[in-house]
C-alpha cells in the first residue's frame, strides 16, 4: 500500500484542491475523512502517514477545530503550509432558482466570506453548518437543503449546478492548510521559515502576555498568528497560539524558545517548516541590530571566553 495523506473530505473540498498542489501528493494515495478530528486521529494512530487540514482564513482567523487538535492530545507537527484563494459557488439542483431556495449550507468557516452576499440575495434564507463545504455540496444532492457554497470545481462531482460564481465579501480571501504529521525533525530551512508553538502561562499576572511577546520582540522576531483558545480549565483560562517568522534552527527563535521554556508552564512545539506565503531569498531576515545567527555565535562565544578567563 502507498504511504497515505488523510484530508477534510469528502472529494471536493478546497483542502482536496489546495493539498493536489503539493508536488508529494502525486506519489500519495490521498484518503477523505468525515472531519478535521478523524483526519489528524489518524495520523495518531498511524493509519495515514499525515493529514491535510485547514488552519486559518484570512476573513474568519484561526479555524478553531484544528487549532485545538493541535493544542491537545497526542503531539503532532506541521510539515508543510499552502495558502489558496477562496471564492464560493452557489451550487443547486439542476433546475433551481435562486427565488426557490430557502436552507443554504456550507463550512461554518464559509459563513463570514459570503454573510453580505446572503443578506443582498437570499436574507431568508435559512443557514445550517456542514461539516465541510464539499459535504454541504453532498446534502443539497440528497435534497437535505436547497443551495450549498462550495467551490465551482465540486458541482460536477455532486451532479449539481452553479447558479451563481465569483462569491466573496472579501477581495483575496485566502485560506492556510497545513499539512501534519507525527514528531519528526524539522525539514532544513529555507531562509523564508515559520515557527508554530502553543503558550500556556505559568501564573496570572499583570502583563503575562506581554512577557510573553517580550521574548520574540526582544530578539526582533515578527509574530504572524497570535491566536488564544480555552483551556477548558475556567473562564478567563487560554492557552496561546503563535506563528512566528523563522526557523527552529535560526539562533533567535532558539535562544526564544529558550526563554518561553523557562518563563512558560508548558511550550508545545509544533513544527518549523516553509513559509508559503513568499519563496526562499524573499524573506527579509533579521532586521534588529544583534539577532543574527553570526552575533549570537559571537556573543556566546564572548561568554565562553570569559568563563575561561580569556577576555
Ligand atoms: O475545504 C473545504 O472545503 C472546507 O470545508 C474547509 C474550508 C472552509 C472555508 C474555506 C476554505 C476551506
Amino acid at each position: 500500500m502507498p504511504a497515505s495523506y488523510a484530508y477534510l473530505g469528502p472529494e471536493g473540498t478546497f483542502t482536496e484542491v489546495a493539498l493536489r498542489t503539493l508536488p508529494e501528493s502525486a506519489t500519495r494515495e490521498l484518503i477523505p475523512y468525515v472531519s478535521v478530528q478523524s483526519a489528524l486521529d489518524a495520523v495518531r494512530n498511524g493509519e495515514a502517514e499525515a493529514a491535510f487540514v485547514p488552519i486559518e482564513n484570512s476573513v474568519e482567523g484561526g479555524v478553531t477545530t484544528t487549532l485545538d487538535e493541535l493544542v491537545a492530545g497526542k503531539p503532532l507537527t506541521i510539515y508543510r503550509e499552502v495558502l489558496l484563494s477562496i471564492t464560493f459557488a452557489l451550487l443547486v439542483r439542476p433546475g433551481t432558482k435562486l427565488s426557490e431556495i430557502k436552507t443554504v449550507t456550507a463550512h461554518p468557516v464559509a459563513q463570514p466570506q459570503v454573510r453580505n452576499w446572503l443578506r443582498a440575495h437570499l436574507p431568508d434564507a435559512l443557514w445550517e453548518s456542514a461539516a465541510s463545504n464539499a459535504d454541504g455540496a453532498r446534502l443539497v444532492q440528497e435534497g437535505r437543503y436547497d443551495a450549498a457554497f462550495a467551490g465551482e470545481f465540486a458541482a460536477e462531482r455532486y451532479g449539481l449546478e452553479a447558479l451563481e460564481t465569483g462569491i466573496h465579501d472579501a477581495e483575496n480571501a485566502q485560506t492556510r492548510f497545513v499539512l501534519v504529521g507525527r514528531p519528526a525533525r524539522p525539514a532544513a530551512p529555507t531562509g523564508a521559515d515559520k515557527t508554530s508553538v502553543v503558550l500556556w502561562q505559568n501564573d496570572d499576572h499583570p502583563g503575562g502576555l506581554r512577557d510573553l511577546l517580550g521574548e520574540f520582540a526582544t530578539r526582533g522576531i515578527n509574530l504572524m498568528l497570535l491566536q488564544s483558545r480555552p483551556t477548558g480549565a475556567g473562564i478567563g483560562n487560554y492557552c496561546f497560539c503563535i506563528d512566528a517568522e523563522g526557523h527552529i534552527s535560526d539562533r533567535r527563535v532558539a535562544d526564544a524558545l529558550m526563554g518561553l521554556k523557562r518563563i512558560c508552564r508548558q511550550v508545545r512545539f509544533l513544527g518549523s517548516y516553509p513559509r508559503a506565503d513568499i519563496k526562499p531569498g524573499e524573506a527579509a531576515g533579521p532586521t534588529r541590530p544583534g539577532t543574527s545567527d553570526e552575533e549570537f555565535m559571537a556573543a556566546a562565544d564572548w561568554v565562553a571566553r570569559c568563563q575561561d578567563g580569556r577576555f
